[in-house]
Formats: C-alpha cells, structure tokens, sequence
C-alpha cells in the first residue's frame, strides 16, 4: 500500500497528479512537495537532507550501538593482549575470562579471541599486538588463529546466526526459531560420566540404581581438551553467562561455551537473563560448560562406550558434551550440578513444576518426562514459578530456570492456550515439522522425533511470577502416567506414602514410536529425577519429610494416565479431567471430601470431584473386565515392590520410626 500511493490529508490513499503524468506511481513524502522535475523522475527522495554518501554509510546508519553485546568495534574487535585506550574495560575483562575459560590444560597458550562477528572483523589480523613471549614448545597452530567470542548475543542476533550459519534453522509463521537437534533428538542419560575422585568417592551415590557413572580426572581431561580445541578451531565461539536460581542468596552463575546459535538462545532462554549491570560484574562463573556438540569424543577413551559423552567434573565444576546436539543436555546438566551444590546448603533441589494460587498456595508438581509438570504448572488460573526445577529452603521455593521447555507432540491451542501462545518470536522450536510455504507448524508430525519441543523464556507465559519465588508449598503432587491404567486419577497420601512414592518415582509410559512396543513399560527413578540426582536417594527424602511435616503440606497422587484398561484398550485420562481434579487440590476442596480406601496400594480415594465423572475415580468401576484389571494391579504392585528392594536396607532420615513406616506404605498383598 505505502508504496504505491501516498496518505492525503483526510487518510486515504491516492496517486499524485504526477503518476498520472509519467505513469509511474510517485510517493509524495512532504506536504506542499515541488513538482517533478526531470531530475526527480529517479530520484523520489524529496525528504529532509540525508546524511549519508554511500550504501555503506546508510548500513551504518540502521544499526544503533548497544553495549554489551555487539561488536566493540566495527570492523576490528578486540584482541586479546591489546588494551589501547579505546578498548573498554568490560569488554576486556570478559575476554579474559573466556579466554581463561578456553584455555587448554596441556599447552601454556589459550586461543587468540576476538569479540563480535567475525564476519564483521575481517581486518582483524591488522590491528597490532603486544608480542607475546612464549615458550617455543608451546606455540602451535592452533594458538595462532583467533577465534571470535559471541558473547552473550540478543534472540534476534541469534536468530541472524543460526539462519545463516546452521543447517534447518528457519523461522516459524508465529516466529519462533525452528531448529534440529542432529542425531540425537533427546538425552542420553547412558553417556553421563562423572568424576569420582577422593570427596566424591564418599558423597555421591554410585553403583546399582545410580545414574552417576563412573570417569576419573585424567578421561575429563582428555574430553575437555578435545572439546575445548573443537570449539578453538571454530571460527567463532557462543558464550552465554547467566545465572541459575532464583533465590538470591543462592544464585548460581553458569558460563555456557558453545558452536552454535541454537544453543545460545537455548540457554538464553533457559537460564535467568543477567541485567546488562550484572553481565558487566558478572566475574568468574561457578560453573562452565563446554559444548562441542556434533564433535564426537574418541570411542578409544577409557570409560567411552559410544561416540556421546556427557561429563561432570564437580570438583573443577566443569561439564564437557561431545557428540550430542540435544539441548536438554545442558539445562539437565546443570540440573545435577543444582542437585549437589543446594544440599549442601541444606537447600532440597527439586525435579518439579511449581505455581501459586491468588491466595499465595503454593504447589509442587513431581513426575518423570511425559507426565504433566510442564503442562500442569502452566495453569491460566493460577502464577507460574516455574515448569521443572526448583528449589525448597528455609524461606520457601524458587525456580532454579529461567525459562520452560514444554513438550510440543499435539500441542493445541484449545488444550494448552498460554504454552502455544508463547511459541513466538525468541522461543527456540526443536524438531518439529512445518509447511514448507506457510511456516506453519504441524504439531501432530512425529517425522523428526516424538520429542518436539519449545524453550521459551518464563515470561512468554502471561501469569508468570517474576522473580520466580514463592513461599513452602501448601500441596505436593505427585504426577505418575500410569500406562497399566489400575492407579486411580487422585488419592490422597500420608507423609510415610508421599514418601514412598516419592522414593519409587513410579511412571509407565509406552513407547508410541517405537515398532512393537504394545505393552506399557514400567519406570522407576527415585525421587521421580534419579537421572538428575547426585547423593542417594534417600537423603532427598529425608529432607522432603522434614520440610512437608515442618510446613504442614498434603501429598497427592495423581495419575495422568490410563483409565478403564491398559494402554491399547482403555484411554487417557482427558486433560480437562486432570485439570479439575488439580482445581480441587489447589481450592482445598478435596481436603474434605469423604474417601474410601483402595485394596494393595491402600490409596484414599474421593467419592466426588467436581467436574469429573465419579465412575472413573475408583479405577475398577472404569474396568470392564474386573479380573484383568486385579491382575494388572497385581503385576503393577511386584513391579514396585521388586523396585523398592534396593532402599529396604536405608535409613530414612534420623528417624528409624519414618524408615519403618515409609516401607509398610508400599503395597500389601
Ligand atoms: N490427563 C493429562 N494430564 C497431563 N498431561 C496430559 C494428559 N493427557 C495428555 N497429556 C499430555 O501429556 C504431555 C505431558 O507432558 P509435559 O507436561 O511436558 O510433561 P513433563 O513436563 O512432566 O515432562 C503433554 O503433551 C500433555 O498434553
Ligand atoms: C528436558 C527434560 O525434561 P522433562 O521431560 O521433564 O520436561 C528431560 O527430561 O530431558
Ligand atoms: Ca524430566
Ligand atoms: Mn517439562
């Protein structure tokens, strides 16, 4: 429109006289504009003087500067070793940070870094510097490039990177950044490695049940070195600092080092976003990651049993990735790191979503992948603290993200309106499928993986509670998708079944991509993260009952799951009726309801919950085939008992009372 006519004075749009005459449509941007003359035919530009004489100067005019995350200098960059008396001081002070951060162990020299875009620092290799004055021995290759630091970029420079630089990343008709994750489209929880050196010999959990799998020292630093001069050789590094947790006394801060624009705004996303101040104080960080990606570790490592390793060092509070694109690497990494440090503070880490009625109620939402955090923290009637990870201390809980990552498989707007709402510009999309034409994204395609996913930053969510703090948690759900469809869609607990449960972390999901897979497959990870979890399991417990007891909280069940049969013949339980039911927890309704008791699991079950159909809470009345139904339940309680082995010989706590009582609430048959 705007370029084809021009705004009369009462708002229409019209051609001027002059387009009629030349038969080319003139824009007339100034009122009372001379008329043509032969000399403007070409030149419409009737506007105020410009102030540019090239194409490139009219560039340079488009883009404003904006400490800190542009390129310092157009076209040059800051050299390390060479603080002129233009280099600002930030700047050179995260240089040399991340220098620090990149150095190799083995070889004196780090890599030669330059802030900003390479592309846009071409001359780099002129601007003159300090003669360095190393041993011979050490000068190699490697230590002659520079490698450009992309440090704490913007989504929309982000964007610009990925668009350009990597493969599949497009943008989205609402405006998110489609990307792909690679070969591996989730984690890999098989190639974790953990250094086990003299202290955490003795304060990890190891051995059966343990997600901690074994490295020493020397296989870190094998791993981190390859990662480390991968990421030297690129010609451009992502560096993202940024904080963890929510709770100020507590705060975290994190350095990510990373290949790709993808994995900057992940974590950008992911992380709490430092203030443009607190980026320019932000110091040392507590913990770096370095993320070499695609870059395979050498399967010839010791401890290395496929080209994926995922390494945590917490003694030099250092995590390497190799060989693996998935994102959620990173933020679950970081996740296991939180599940060591905030015990030792006597603060409990949490696999979680969190949410806060009007009236400050706080609830917590347990459950393994699949089972409703995400989806059942996001709840328009009530502020969002945060979708999977928190912390509870002595003041109450805090998000340790910034951000969520909701699963995206049949996302739809009417089902979850504030998850597909935030699926817009700056939110990375993983793995999904779109119209080639259109942009529009097909949530229902599972060509890519059944994991598609957003990562949006929390405040993409309306009601979101910024900062992400509540006070202690009134409810303790706990989400179990029970495939086998024999647990009820709510019960109340005790304190010693919470415990129980909480301990068994119980799931049964089936595998809806894998052939052949017909029969739901049970999952236990203790304390509903045993992927996550550091210490042994029951040290969370122990500080779960004593903060429940101390605060008075109520444990619920919730199965998110199957209902009327097994997976294959009966359904899901609908969403809405989930909802409800997470509706009368929240209002304290369900607190007064009358209950009956269920056989072997000894679950109190509602009569009534308002809005869902009564048939369906006692799970056998749903069953048509009652004797299938006492098998089911029957083959789903040795399943836990069988699981629960493993902590019969534990303590639970100090008291030896809570110990005995947490293994009686288990089933009975
Ligand atoms: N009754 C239900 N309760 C919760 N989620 C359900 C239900 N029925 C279907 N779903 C779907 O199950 C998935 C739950 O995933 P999500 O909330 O991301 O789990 P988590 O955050 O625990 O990994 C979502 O895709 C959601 O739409
Ligand atoms: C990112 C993850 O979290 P969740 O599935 O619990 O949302 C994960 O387990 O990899
Ligand atoms: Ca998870
Ligand atoms: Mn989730």
């Amino acid at each position: 429109m705007a370029g084809n006519g021009n705004e009369n004075t009462d708002g229409e749009f019209s051609f001027s006289a002059a387009a009629a005459r030349d038969a080319l449509p003139r824009i007339t941007t100034e009122k009372g504009a001379k008329s043509p003359t032969s000399a403007d035919v070409c030149h419409d530009d009737t506007a105020s003087r410009v102030n540019f004489q090239t194409i490139d100067e009219l560039h340079s005019l488009q883009k404003k500067r904006s400490a800190p995350t542009t390129p310092l200098k157009e076209g040059g960059g800051v050299v390390m070793g060479t603080s002129g008396p233009t280099t600002p001081v930030s700047g050179e002070t995260m240089l040399q940070s991340v220098s620090a951060s990149l150095a190799s162990l083995t070889r004196e020299t780090g890599p030669k870094l330059i802030r900003g875009d390479p592309t846009s620092a071409a001359k780099v290799a002129h601007v003159p510097q300090t003669p360095t004055s190393l041993p011979a021995a050490d000068v190699s290759d490697s230590a002659l490039k520079f490698t450009h630091v992309l440090h704490n970029l913007s989504p929309a420079e982000l964007y610009e990177q990925a668009i350009k630089y990597e493969k599949g990343s497009f943008v989205t008709s609402t405006g998110a950044l489609a990307t792909l994750s690679g070969a591996k489209t989730g984690r890999s929880p098989k190639d974790k490695r953990v250094v086990k050196d003299e202290t955490t010999e003795s304060e990890l959990w190891w051995g059966k049940g343990s997600p901690n799998i074994e490295m020493d020292e020397q296989t870190f630093l094998v791993n981190r070195e390859r990662a480390v001069d991968y990421l030297n050789s690129l010609d451009k590094v992502f560096v993202n600092d940024q904080y963890l947790n929510w709770d100020p006394e507590n705060r975290i801060k994190v350095r990510i080092v990373s290949a790709r624009a993808y994995h900057s705004l992940f974590m950008h996303n992911m992380c709490i976003r430092p203030t443009p101040e607190e980026l320019e104080n932000f110091g040392t960080p507590d913990f770096t990651i370095f993320n070499a990606g695609k870059f395979p570790c050498n399967r010839y490592t010791h401890y290395m049993t496929s080209s994926t390793s995922v390494d945590i060092n917490l003694g030099r509070r250092e995590m390497v990735i190799l060989g693996t694109q998935y994102a959620g690497e990173m933020k679950k990494g970081l996740f296991g790191v939180m599940h060591y440090l905030m015990p030792k503070r006597k603060i409990l880490s949490l696999h979680s979503g969190c949410n806060m009625g009007k009236d400050g109620d706080v609830a917590l939402f347990f459950g393994l992948s699949g089972t409703g955090k995400t989806t059942l923290s996001t709840d328009h009637n009530r502020y969002l603290i945060g979708d999977d990870e928190h912390c509870w201390s002595e003041t109450g809980v805090s998000n340790i993200e910034g951000g969520c990552y909701a699963k995206c498989i049949d996302l739809s707007r009417e089902k979850e309106p504030d998850i597909w709402n935030a699926i817009k510009f700056g939110t990375v999309l993983e793995n999904v499928v779109f119209d080639e034409h259109t942009r529009e994204v097909d949530y229902t395609d599972k060509s890519v993986t059944e994991n598609t996913r957003a990562a949006y930053p929390i405040e993409y969510i309306p009601n979101s509670k910024i900062p992400c703090v509540g006070p202690h948690p009134k409810n303790v759900i706990l989400l179990a998708c029970d495939a086998f469809g024999v647990l009820p869609p709510i019960s109340k607990l005790n304190l010693a079944q919470t415990m129980y449960h909480f301990i068994s972390g119980y799931t049964a999901l089936v595998a809806g991509t894998e052939e052949g897979v017909k029969e739901p497959r049970a999952t236990f990870s203790a304390c509903f993260g045993a992927a996550f979890i550091m210490l042994h399991p029951t040290k969370y417990a122990a500080m779960l009952a004593e903060k429940m007891q101390a605060q008075g909280a109520t444990g619920w069940l919730v199965n998110t799951g199957w209902s009327g049969g097994s997976y294959g013949s009966g359904s899901r339980i609908k969403l809405a009726y989930t909802r409800k039911i997470i509706d009368a927890i929240h209002s304290g309704s369900l607190l007064n309801a009358t209950y009956q008791k269920t056989e072997i699991f000894g679950l109190e079950i509602p009569n009534e919950v308002e809005g869902v159909p009564s048939e369906i809470l006692e799970p056998m009345n749903a069953w048509e085939d009652k004797e299938a139904y006492t098998d089911t339940l029957l083959k789903l309680a040795g399943l836990f008992r069988n699981n629960f082995e493993t902590f019969t010989s534990h303590t639970i706590g100090d008291d030896g009372k809570l110990t005995e009582e947490i293994l009686a609430a288990g089933p009975n048959f």
